[in-house]
Order: structure tokens, then sequence, then C-alpha cells
């Protein structure tokens, strides 16, 4: 078995053996797809910027304080965040999730690896503006059954692939925002080639495309957006500097990033 195969396992287990979560009302959604879609000033591309305590490619990363993070990001231009509240891989939980977005007024992407309907629900009421659908490991009806619930609760899903065909399988299944992500979760290999590859394929057919993971430089940035790309989602080469809000900045403002 793979990892990616073997970390939903593990999820359809816990989702199996827990009761679900009581409802509470929502603090009212912050539109991630319209932060997505805007046009800054001197960066054409938008950061959805990481953060996450460790993962099962990159070991564990030197800022454990998401909260510290996720404001320097804000400081620092992110569009929106993303949180990792996976706690086997990844170190993250709901608590994470809830506190970090308390902090900033940014959109929240929840990441993790939800299997049901019910986390798509049980996450907006925790706060999530969007969250994070992986096509490559749900089948068509569960994938367009969850991007139907994250439109009924009034926030947006970003439903990622790796491959073209499942990229395919995505917008079938009425998904708008359409991540590439460059990391094979069966293997943890990344190539930022991948999604400059696959993107022009969809620009026409998604509303918002993403290009995710292994992107360092601006002129990664300016490759994504030359692509098609509304927004890149960054973790790691954020995340392994001194200051992570400074990096995002400095990149931001590079001469060869977005025009
Ligand atoms: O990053 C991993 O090791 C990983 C392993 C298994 C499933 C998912 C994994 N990562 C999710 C992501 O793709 C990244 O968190 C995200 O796209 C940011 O990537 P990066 O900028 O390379 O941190």
């Amino acid at each position: 078995m793979n990892l990616l195969a073997d970390i939903f396992d593990r999820k359809r287990r816990q989702l199996a053996a827990r009761a679900p979560f009581p409802p509470r009302q929502r603090p009212p959604a912050r539109d991630f797809t319209a932060a997505l879609l805007q046009r800054k000033p001197g960066a054409g591309v938008n950061v959805i910027a990481e953060v996450k305590r460790r993962s099962p490619s990159g070991g564990l990363f030197p800022h454990q304080d998401l909260v510290q993070v996720a404001k320097g990001y804000e400081a620092g231009g992110a569009s929106a965040i993303s949180i990792l509240t996976d706690d086997v891989d990844f170190g993250g939980s709901l608590a994470d999730l809830e506190q970090v977005r308390a902090a900033i007024s940014l959109p929240v992407l929840r990441k993790d690896f939800l299997v049901a309907p019910q986390e798509v629900e049980e996450s907006a009421a925790l706060g999530a503006d969007a969250v994070l659908l992986i096509a490559d490991a749900l089948r068509d009806g569960m994938m367009q059954e969850m991007i139907a619930t994250a439109k009924a609760c009034g926030i947006a899903a970003l439903v990622e692939a790796h491959t073209e065909e499942h990229a395919e399988r995505a917008l079938a299944a009425g998904a708008e925002l359409v991540g590439i992500n460059n990391r094979d979760l069966a293997t943890l290999r990344t190539d930022v080639h991948t999604a400059l590859r696959v993107m022009p394929h969809l620009r026409s057919r998604a509303r918002v495309l993403v290009a995710e993971s292994g992107l360092k430089t601006s002129a990664d940035f300016a490759a994504a957006r030359a692509a098609g790309a509304d927004a890149v989602l960054v973790g790691e080469s954020l995340l392994r500097d001194a200051n992570p809000g400074e990096a995002l900045a400095r990149l931001l403002a590079a001469k060869d990033g977005p025009a």
C-alpha cells in the first residue's frame, strides 16, 4: 500500500470510530475564492501560505507556533492560509485551525484527508473557509457529494489532483477550484513542471487554478502564473526560513517575480 492509501485507510477507520461533532454556529465565512482571484499591485499570483509542524517528506519544521507563522504570512502578503489539521503525519489539530483563524483576517483552508461529507460540514462549523479534497483518493460520487456539501455550507472546496485525468474527474464532479499538486502523494516525489504541464489544459474550465508544492523561488511563482495559475500553495520553502512571513514578502517583491 502507498502512503496516501495508508492515510486514507486510517482516516476512514478514525471516522467510523468516532461520534459526529455536536452542531455549532460557525463564524461568518471569509471568501476564499475571491481572495485567490484578486489582483494585487506588483503581485500577479496570490499565495496560499501553509502552516504545518512536520510532514512525511519534510520531517520537523523549525517553527512550531502556527499562530505566529500565520500572522507573519498575513503581514507578508499572503492571500489565504492553509493549515494542516492531520495529527499523525503533520502534528496539527482542529484546535490549531480555530486558533489560527481567530488570530488573522485571511480566509483559511483546512488541509486534511477528508473522506466524507460529514467532515466537510464539521470543518465549516469549526470555521474553515475552504476544505481540500483529494481527487486521487475519492470516488466520483463521493467527491461530487463533498463538493456539493461545501457549497451548501457556504465554503469553498479546493479539489486537488496530481494528474490531468484526476483533474478532469474533479471538474466533472463540479469542482470550481482545482489544485494541481506537483507532489505525487503515492511516492512523495515532487516535480514543479507537473502543474505547468497540466494547468493550461484546464484553464478555460476551472474558475480558480492553484499550483501546489515544491515552489521555492519568485521564478517558480512567475512560471505558475504564466501557465494559468491564479494562486500558488507554498509551505516548506517558507517554513525553512528563519522568518517565514518575511521570506514570503521577499518572494512577492522580487523583480523576476510575477508582474
Ligand atoms: O508533504 C508531504 O510529505 C505529504 C505527504 C503525504 C500527503 C500530503 C503531503 N503534503 C501535502 C502537500 O502537498 C503540501 O502540504 C502542500 O502542497 C505544500 O507543499 P510544500 O510547499 O512543498 O510544502
